[in-house]
């Protein structure tokens, strides 16, 4: 799963949304920079990493350029980003433009912070565009691209902006396209010259560890290159690996000369619950480009491909998530993070120093009991399997969209036989001591963020909250559940804390919401969107209100966790 890598946000910053957005716009007018620069004759030789050998002349690296472009996206030329204007504010009614409000909560954080006080909210909304609106990055719109200028996504079966726009209680939920399965190419889509299709084989360590070596140097990062993901050869071949798996969807590129493994993207088989439809669905995951290929439209052509290679397989509908804002998010989540060991996150800058506070208050405020203190919580065995696996079909069948777990892949996911090299899940459970039922689980996996360029520490060893649930959810009295999620979270926090885990991380999906301000979990500086291709469906509540907060009256639309 896929995202962006988030730290906490800053409390002390008057208002984050407008720090973020203007954090991008130094980004952006530094790149700007960068290409003005460099020019173009460096970027091109940018685009053979590791072509060893290779020898190609400036000219003909043009004239390859030209022609590449034009094979890949099908046109001679493409539109200049923003050619196209996007649907203005003026032509949305006062209830879409409420509805647009509630479709983004980050929104109206993001104008207030921004207002003079002299204009409404609604004032203000009504001079910008759709696209704008739906971001949340408004008053950056420069780094916002409306539909017309997605050239590759406006092409795609996606939901458009302005479908969203004009009235999600007018979307049906549904498939957008007819697919004839005997019309789909058999054969890959062409390649940049200079590099070659690859399907990896993951069974052969070997080319495990080329997937791990690119997502180790070029996969996500946060918006300021501190941290990136670290999946562990363990991880990626738990995550990639799951029931019903196939080795065509694990699909790389190559450069030709020297036969490195330049760019990835992989799929897996999932049943997705969306509100009452199940779809036989993949999840896309791990899209990764090298960072000297990067802004080669090499994306586009990945995606298509491995599209191609669900469509033959009869799989018309994907799942996936992005950190950063495309045509058109079903729902929208944000990060949120516990400290474990917070004078360490403080070192490496993930986590700040409150105004007013100091070191010692900060270690104090995040200290954990020695002990759990759940009566009945244990390890999980095997024997608890199917009452578990029971336990979760019900609590997610709470929530609108969810994965509908066979028993081999609960297994696979929750509870792997196979020993990794690093342990990559956690999962306990609650044993009622007198009628021995088990009544509630939790579950968290490992994912390590490598620390870019510090001199004392190199890695942040993250828990992930996973999968949970509780019998608690199914009592008449709904108050109940509140503190009994706290009292389980807490005792996860300190099983991880126990497990030598720096941080806890979590989403607002799921009934999140109920325990994170209780648990001292800190927002973070990331979203993450969810989105389907080849779906049309009403947006999903996202855990998170109309300032971008947490919040319980918002809560479970989203069931599924991506890795
Ligand atoms: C039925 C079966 C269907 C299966 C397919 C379902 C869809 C699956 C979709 C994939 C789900 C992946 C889930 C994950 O793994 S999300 C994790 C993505 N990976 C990273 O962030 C790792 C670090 N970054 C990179 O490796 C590169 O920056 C990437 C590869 C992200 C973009 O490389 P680059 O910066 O060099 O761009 P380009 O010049 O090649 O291409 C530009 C075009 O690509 C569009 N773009 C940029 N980033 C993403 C993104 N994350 N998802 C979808 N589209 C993206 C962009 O809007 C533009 O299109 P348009 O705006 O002009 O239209």
């Amino acid at each position: 799963m896929p995202q962006e890598a988030s730290k906490v946000a800053d409390p002390d910053s008057s208002a984050e949304v407008a720090a973020e957005a203007a954090a991008e716009a130094v980004a952006e007018s530094s790149r700007q920079q960068d290409e003005a620069e460099s020019g173009d004759e460096s970027a091109e030789e940018a685009t053979e990493p590791g072509a060893g050998g290779e020898h190609v002349t400036a000219k003909k690296k043009k004239s390859r350029k030209r022609k590449l472009k034009s094979t890949l996206t099908g046109k001679g030329k493409e539109p200049a980003v923003g050619d196209a204007e996007a649907p203005a504010g003026q032509h949305l009614s006062k209830d879409q433009l409420n509805m647009l409000l509630e479709a983004n909560p980050a929104l109206k954080n993001d104008l207030m912070a921004k207002g003079t006080g002299k204009e409404s909210i609604e004032q203000m909304l009504r001079k910008l565009n759709v696209s704008e609106m739906l971001t949340g990055l408004a008053p950056q719109g420069k780094n916002v691209k409306d539909m017309a200028s997605h050239e590759f996504w406006k092409t795609q079966p996606v939901l458009s902006f302005d479908e969203l726009a004009s009235g999600k209680d007018k979307i049906v939920d549904g498939p957008i396209k007819d697919i004839q399965i005997d019309k789909v190419d058999k054969n890959p889509s062409p390649m940049y010259p200079g590099f070659e299709w690859v399907t990896m084989d993951l069974e052969d360590e070997k080319q495990l560890e080329e997937v791990f070596d690119l997502l180790y140097n070029h996969y996500v990062e946060d918006k300021e290159a501190m941290f990136r993901f670290r999946y562990s050869p363990s991880f990626l071949n738990w995550a990639l690996k799951a029931p019903g798996w196939r080795k065509e969807w694990h699909v790389g590129v190559r450069a030709s000369a020297s036969g490195k493994l330049v760019a990835f993207i992989s799929a897996i088989p999932i049943q997705l619950r969306m509100r009452k439809n199940i779809l036989n669905c993949s999840e896309v995951n791990f899209l990764c480009v090298h960072k000297k290929l990067r802004s080669k439209r090499l994306t586009p052509v990945l995606i298509k491909e491995i599209t191609r290679r669900c469509y033959v397989e009869g799989v018309f509908q994907a799942v996936y998530t992005v950190g950063s804002l495309l045509p058109t998010p079903v729902s929208t989540c944000r990060y949120f993070h516990r400290a474990l060991e917070w004078e360490k996150l403080y070192d490496v800058g993930f986590s700040p120093l409150p105004h007013g506070s100091t070191k010692k208050r900060q270690i104090m405020r995040y200290s954990l009991p020695e002990k759990t203190s759940t009566l009945g919580l244990r390890p999980m065995e095997a024997k608890d399997v199917d009452s578990v696996l029971d336990l979760l079909k019900r609590y997610l069948d709470c929530m609108d969209m969810a994965q509908v777990f066979s028993k081999p892949e609960f297994e696979h996911w929750m509870f792997p036989t196979e020993k990794p090299k690093e342990q990559v899940v956690w999962i306990y459970v609650v044993e009622n001591p007198k009628s021995k039922k088990i009544t509630d689980f939790f579950s968290f996996y490992n994912l390590e963020s490598t620390v870019i360029g510090h001199k004392k520490h190199d890695v942040i060893k993250a828990a992930y909250l996973f999968y949970y649930a509780t019998e608690v959810a199914f009592e008449k009295d709904a108050s109940l559940l509140k503190p009994r999620l706290n009292a389980l979270i807490k005792d996860a926090l300190i099983l991880a804390k126990q497990a030598k885990f720096d941080v806890f991380n979590g989403l607002t999906l799921l009934d999140n919401p109920l325990f994170l301000e209780d648990q001292r979990f800190g927002a973070g500086d990331g979203s993450l969107h969810y989105y389907l291709y080849n779906y049309r469906a009403q947006p999903l509540a996202g855990g998170i209100n109309m300032s971008n907060q947490s919040s319980d009256k918002h809560m479970r639309g989203v069931g599924l966790v991506m890795l």
